[in-house]
């Protein structure tokens, strides 16, 4: 497993994954209590999930929300994702002409440390996230995500090479099993593109069949996974104590062998 570096530092002591947790509240007061709570469970770095935020459109408030959760949980990362809606997203009032100029906003003024943006966005909007997010020193990941289905392993590779390609720090792949065999897959790619990208990694598999990669991923090459704080941000996200005394257990089983 190649670990996140965010400013130069890397997430979880460089041995583990990193465990993130997700806030979804729909205003800066709920989000504020969110990341109060989950700062006090001890994840790694928070996701603001700002599709779930009513006054996205209007970039100060998204801005002041940003430096906001990031002093109700100091020295903590935060990551900054925009979720688009045909990749799992909520509904927004966002315009599209407005997206690049918002992470731009909170690349330079929010004090995020990571952004992520789907590889499969418009090329031009993909391209200036990835200037603005370097300009400020912030850490890009390029992700893809299926909702529904979990593509072959030879898609789910050239999606983790098409993030490389796009400038990404770190390529990420969340898919939906519709049996065991896809959870194997998903796996499967996620070690392939670790031994074979030059960057981090991160996979998991959604839902009840997926939950054991959020477990198990970072013995496949995934640097990261994601625990539910006050609410999850996808299915199967397992709550954050739990998940860490099983990577624990893996853990030890590492240092063993
Ligand atoms: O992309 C991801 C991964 C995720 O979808 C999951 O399955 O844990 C949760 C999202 O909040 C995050 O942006």
């Amino acid at each position: 497993m190649r670990p996140i570096t965010v400013r130069g530092t890397p997430l979880a002591g460089g041995t583990l994954p990193a465990v993130c947790v997700p806030l979804v509240g729909r205003t800066r007061d709920a989000l504020l209590r969110e990341a109060t709570d989950a700062a006090s469970l001890g994840p790694d770095l928070l996701e603001w999930r700002v599709d779930h935020f009513t006054a996205i459109v209007d970039i100060d408030a998204v801005v002041a929300t940003a430096r906001d959760i990031k002093a109700a949980a100091p020295g903590l990362p935060l990551l900054y994702t925009r979720r688009a809606q045909h990749e799992g997203g909520q509904a927004t009032a966002l315009h599209d002409d407005q997206l690049v100029p918002l992470y731009a906003a909170v690349c330079e003024r929010g004090g995020v440390d990571l952004v992520d943006t789907e590889a499969s966005g418009d090329p031009a909007q993909v391209a200036a996230i990835c200037e603005a997010a370097h300009a400020a020193g912030c850490t890009l990941v390029l992700s893809f995500h299926d909702f529904q289905r979990t593509p072959a392993l030879g898609e789910l590779l050239e999606r983790y090479r098409d993030s490389y390609r796009l400038g990404a720090d770190v390529a990420k792949v969340a898919v939906m099993p519709q049996g065991t065999g896809d959870v194997l897959t998903l796996l499967q790619a996620t070690w392939m593109a670790s031994e074979e990208l030059p960057i981090p990694v991160a996979g998991m598999a959604m839902g009840a069949l997926g939950a054991v990669s959020r477990v198990c991923g970072g013995e496949f090459g995934s640097a990261l996974t994601f625990a539910a704080g006050r609410a999850a941000s996808a299915p199967g996200q397992l709550p954050l104590g739990p998940l860490r005394a099983a990577l624990a257990v893996l853990h030890g089983s590492v240092l063993r062998r």
